[in-house]
């Protein structure tokens, strides 16, 4: 669910609502966070099973308004059961609770709308018209009581919506880390290459770096000694400092930089300036005054081409390191 403004969920609301009353959904916290996404007619395949199922059974179930909730209303992190996920429950519910007691106020203007169109009719003296206005009134005062009643409930839901964003924000960064170089994981850059793509006007480019030989430095240095030359190798390309870029670690000595707004030419010149800079490093073994062997890096680079999807984006961009590595290592490919 969306966090939108008090005005909008209020029209979103009372859109579902009435929907949810006349196929007699009863209103679970589930079936209430469905229906307002429903309505809200930003999730095609959501609406499409939806509108399939009832043409067919002219019902939801609860069972399926369950799945339905969990597939599309909750995202990945808060299926991880970390408390969020209750937190959110107690939100729908509170919300469904208030939504019921506003259909009630609803049903019950209704009744006072027709009864007093009932009476209307018969009416023909002043005190008949006198008696429908004080009854109307009463009815006005009541639902608008209900109204105002649930206003006041979606401010709140809206406030402890906003709230568990944010956790939920914090919560992404903390996971997209990489604890050892301080830089994204290799999570966090899939998550931003899925995110930038469909949005994508400039050319898109990929760096995936690789150190040459770590297992071999690890066998004649120790693996603390690799696992230094790992952040040391992180805070070179962190110096790059390129604007509109995601720095990451994937594993081992691999690392990858995606960058926006960058031809193939730039990627290539910057990817060979990181290149050099990394083989010019006279890196001193345990601060001793002994020197490493030469540390290289291989690169494969790739741009994004017309259509094309993430993963074969990301792919081709492997393809290109393990030509790096085939063609001798210590050089940047680009095909
Ligand atoms: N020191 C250290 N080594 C790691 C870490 N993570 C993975 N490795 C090691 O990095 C090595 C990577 O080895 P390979 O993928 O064979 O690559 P390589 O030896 O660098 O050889 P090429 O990539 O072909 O140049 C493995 O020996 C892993 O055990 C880490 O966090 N610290």
């Amino acid at each position: 669910m969306q966090n939108e403004s008090p005005t909008k969920a209020t029209e979103l609301m009372q859109k579902a609502v009435p929907m949810m009353l006349k196929l007699d959904v009863a209103p679970t916290p589930y079936n209430y966070g469905i229906w307002y996404e429903y309505v809200s007619n930003r999730n095609q395949k959501l609406n499409q099973i939806m509108d399939g199922t009832l043409r067919k059974l002219g019902h939801l179930p609860g069972f399926l308004a369950r799945e339905l909730f969990h597939e599309f209303l909750l995202p990945e992190e808060f299926q991880q059961g970390n408390g969020q996920k209750e937190k959110l429950a107690n939100i729908v519910d509170q919300a469904a609770t208030s939504s019921k007691a506003m259909g009630k106020g609803l049903d019950e203007l209704n009744l006072v709308l027709t009864k007093s169109r009932k009476i209307l009719n018969r009416a023909d003296k002043a005190e008949h018209i006198d008696n429908v206005i004080n009854y109307l009134e009463k009815g006005a005062l009541a639902a608008t009581h209900k109204a105002n009643q649930f206003n006041q409930s979606l401010d709140q839901v809206h406030s402890e919506l906003a709230k568990l964003k944010a956790e939920l924000d914090d919560m992404k960064k903390q996971n997209d880390v990489d604890e050892l170089t301080q830089l994204v994981n290799q999570k966090g850059f899939e998550r931003r290459l899925y995110e930038w793509l469909p949005q994508a006007e400039d050319d898109i480019s990929i760096i995936l770096l690789d150190i040459d030989n770590l297992a071999t430095i690890n066998k004649q240095f120790g693996k603390r000694a690799g696992t230094a030359l790992i952040r040391y190798i992180a805070e070179i390309i962190k110096s790059l400092a390129v604007e509109k870029s995601v720095l990451a670690r994937f594993e081992g000595g691999t690392y990858g930089i995606l960058l926006n707004e960058a031809t193939l030419d730039f990627t290539h010149r910057l990817a060979e300036l990181l290149r050099l800079q990394i083989s010019e490093q006279k890196i001193r073994y345990k601060q001793s005054k002994v020197h490493m062997p030469q540390v290289t890096v291989s690169i494969g680079i790739a741009t994004l081409l017309g259509q094309e999807g993430p993963e074969d984006f990301l792919k081709r961009a492997r393809k290109n390191l393990l030509r790096a590595k085939q063609s001798g290592k210590n050089c940047t490919s680009d095909r």
